[in-house]
């Protein structure tokens, strides 16, 4: 294990490279603000932020990441284009697996600019799979854009749209929901008797939810269940658009074959054929990236475009050695009104000594 000192040291160097690239140096603070800040997280985070509290700032957490807090700094007085660095620790809680720190180190770069989205996502990628160089990793990239189209173009209702949509960031209970959806699983036996009325809401009232809310869930099942099934079609057409995987180039073409049998996604699938030519004139071999359209499921809930990650060869067992992605709606949520494409990366300076300690 490196030890601390190591670790900053190797920190700065990062920082450094991102500074030499015209990167403003910014150190938000480790206490943030967790009521407002935290939804933006996604689940897994939230459950993992420490959180404290303050007589007179409220509920505090450790910052579990810096993208929230840069893209708030940003939003609130950032002169655009800007490009921001950082290093420093962030904190997650582990509840799985004790071998995984709880605090570590991470050197991030983060774009704000509008002029060229594609060239922006390239850039951010191409700067770290540099800083990586030599290192015994493999990229993969992914666009969680291409997604949302998707799901936002079923032919379906709003609250399914939604309840898919929110489920993006967890695979197994998305699928669930888009077999019931199609009508492919039954209903469960509970919510069939709670539908057919034999259940009745005047059991004493115990738990969190009012009366009003629980009637109000009640008929948002029965619309549910009188809503025609998505068609096998459609369905079918999500599950091979996830299952698309393989080189960018080869998933390119198979995105935009798909595309013509699902034209909500065209405008997506061009910005990832944009972003592959921007890869490509930073000298980013394409024909060689991994490229999975499922990848980043599993991430930031923040992200909206554009995800990656460089996994180390020898440890499929740890965290992604770095990872970004693009996250255009989270500046809308923190911008008042305003908004900006955005999208950066971050580093992990001590898993990165400890890959090299192993050789
Ligand atoms: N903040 C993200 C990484 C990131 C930086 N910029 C975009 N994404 C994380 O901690 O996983």
């Amino acid at each position: 294990m490196p030890t601390r000192a190591e670790t900053n040291e190797r920190a700065a160097s990062l920082r450094a490279l991102f500074e030499a690239q015209g990167a403003a140096v910014v150190e938000p603070p480790i206490l943030q603000p967790a009521d407002t800040l935290l939804d933006l997280y996604g689940e897994d985070i939230r459950a993992r932020a420490y959180i404290t509290s303050d007589a007179l700032r409220g509920e505090q957490m450790l910052r579990p990441d810096f993208t929230v807090p840069v893209v708030q700094m940003h939003m609130a007085h950032g002169a655009e284009p800007a490009r921001y660095t950082y290093a420093g620790e962030v904190f997650r809680r582990q509840e799985q697996d004790p071998e995984r720190a709880n605090e570590y180190v991470q050197v991030g770069y983060e774009v704000f600019d509008r002029t060229d989205p594609a060239a922006a996502d390239a850039e951010v990628f191409a700067l770290i799979a540099e800083a990586l160089k030599g290192q015994p990793v493999t990229p993969i990239t992914g666009d969680i854009g291409i997604l949302m189209a998707a799901v936002s173009g079923l032919e379906t209702t709003d609250d399914r749209k939604a309840a898919l949509m929110r489920h993006i960031w967890r695979p197994s209970r998305f699928d669930a929901l888009l077999n019931r959806f199609a009508g492919r699983t039954p209903v469960p036996e509970t919510r069939a008797a709670l539908l057919a009325g034999e259940v009745t809401t005047d059991a004493p009232h115990i738990g969190l939810r009012s009366g009003a809310e629980i009637d109000r869930r009640i008929a948002a099942l029965r619309a549910d269940a009188e809503a025609p099934p998505i068609s096998a079609e459609q369905v079918a057409r999500i599950e091979t658009l996830l299952a698309v995987k393989g080189t960018l180039t080869d998933a390119l073409v198979k995105l935009q074959t798909l595309a013509q049998d699902l034209p909500e996604i065209a405008e997506a699938v061009a910005r990832l054929a944009a972003r592959a030519a921007a890869l490509a004139a930073r000298d980013i071999p394409t024909d060689a990236l991994p490229f999975a359209a499922s990848y980043g499921r599993t991430s930031m809930e923040y992200y909206d475009g554009f995800v990656f990650g460089f996994q180390a060869d020898a440890h499929p067992d740890w965290p992604e050695i770095a990872t970004g992605g693009r996250y255009d709606a989270l500046t809308r949520r923190l911008g008042n009104g305003a908004e900006i494409p955005a999208v950066g990366g971050v580093m992990r300076p001590g898993l990165m000594l400890e890959l090299e300690a192993d050789r």
